[in-house]
This record gives structure tokens, sequence and C-alpha cells, in this order.
């Protein structure tokens, strides 16, 4: 968090405290944190469903024409084979990595990809960056009294778009050195 606060704050305070789309071209650390919890949490765990048009043979298995196909993207961003150590948050795998968000990198679907994959990606995704850059340039935050790290669970709710299984609560202070 300090990171990526001290990243924001350097940004904001050359360009008059204010956060605005137009810098978050310079927010790279944001943009990694952005696209780690993507990997790990993604917010559509199951793409939209496919439907096979031809047989094909993937991976060994035969596939017959019209057979209902579901991408796991959440198996995906998590599978070894892919990534060091999965389980582990780390934003900087991202950092001076060309690891695409859509479509041209298998590894890494949040978006999906292909002609079903999401239009609004670059809306959704400009309308994210900015909400957490603005939150980190605001505010500095901690756990309530008494809650660790540990404690926190960060284990979501399975549906077509998941969403955390349990609210965090978090505790914000004004930024008054801005
Ligand atoms: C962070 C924000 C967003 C995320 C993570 C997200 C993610 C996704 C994913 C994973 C899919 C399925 C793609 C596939 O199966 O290949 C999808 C589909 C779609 N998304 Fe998004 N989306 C976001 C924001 C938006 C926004 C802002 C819009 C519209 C303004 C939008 C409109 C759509 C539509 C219409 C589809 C269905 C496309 C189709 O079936 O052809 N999404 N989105």
């Amino acid at each position: 968090m300090k990171q990526a606060q001290e990243e924001v704050r350097a940004v904001a305070r050359r360009t008059g405290k204010v956060i605005h789309e137009i810098h978050l071209q310079h927010l790279h650390f944001i943009k990694s944190i952005i696209k780690e919890a993507m990997r790990l949490h993604p917010t559509v765990p199951l793409l939209v469903p496919r439907e096979s048009m031809d047989d094909w043979i993937i991976d060994g298995y035969k596939i017959p024409p019209k057979t209902r196909l579901l991408i796991n993207t959440y198996a995906i961003g998590r599978d070894p084979s892919s990534w060091d150590n999965p389980l582990q948050f780390n934003p900087n795998r991202f950092q001076d990595s060309n690891i695409d968000l859509k479509d041209k990198d298998f590894r890494f679907l949040p978006f999906g990809g292909g002609r079903r994959g999401c239009p609004g990606y670059t809306f959704g995704l400009a309308t994210v960056e900015i909400a957490l850059a603005r939150l980190l340039f605001h505010f500095d935050w901690e756990l309530p009294y008494g809650i660790h790290t540990d404690d926190v669970d960060i284990d979501e709710i399975f549906r077509l778009a998941s969403r955390k299984r349990t609210p965090l609560i978090l505790v914000p202070t004004v930024n008054e050195g801005l």
C-alpha cells in the first residue's frame, strides 16, 4: 500500500493535487496491483459459455460440435504451469511485463477474449484505476483496532460475477499533508 500511495502522491504533487484519467498512464504500480487482484480474484470466474462449432481436439480431449464449453479463468489465473508461486499476491510479476489483459495472453483473462470478450474493457479498467488511485491519494487506510491482516477474509462468493464473501472494513484518515 505504501508503494502505491507514494506513486499516486508523487504524480499528484506534479499535477496539481488532483488525479484525472490522463494521469493513469503514470501509475504503473497501481495498474500492476489491479492486474494481480484480477488474476487471483477475477470478477467473472467462469466466462460466458461457448459452444463449439466443429470437431476439435484440445489437450487430447475430443470436443464434438455443439458442446458447451466453460472457461475457468479463476483456475487459469492460479495455474502453477503459468505462474510462479501462483497463490502469492505479488504485483511485481506484472511490472515490466507485457502480459496483456485481453485476448492476447491466455494465462490471464479477466475480461475474457475473442468475439465475446468484454466490450467495456477500457472503460471498466479506467474506472477501477481512477477509483483506487483517488482512494489512495486522499486517504491513509488501516484495519480497525484489534484486526490483523491474517483476520481479513479474502475469499469470494462465486456467481456469474463473484463478490467478496465478507465486506472489507477499513478505517480511512484524510491525508492532511496534501
Ligand atoms: C472491471 C470491469 C469489468 C470486468 C472485470 C468485466 C469482465 C467481463 C467478462 C469476463 C466478460 C465475459 C467475456 C468472455 O466471456 O469472453 C464480460 C462481458 C461483457 N461485458 Fe464486461 N467487464 C467489466 C466492465 C464492463 C463495462 C464497463 C461494460 C459496459 C459499459 C461491460 C459490458 C460487457 C458486455 C456487454 C459483455 C458481454 C459481451 C458478449 O457476450 O458479447 N463490461 N465482461
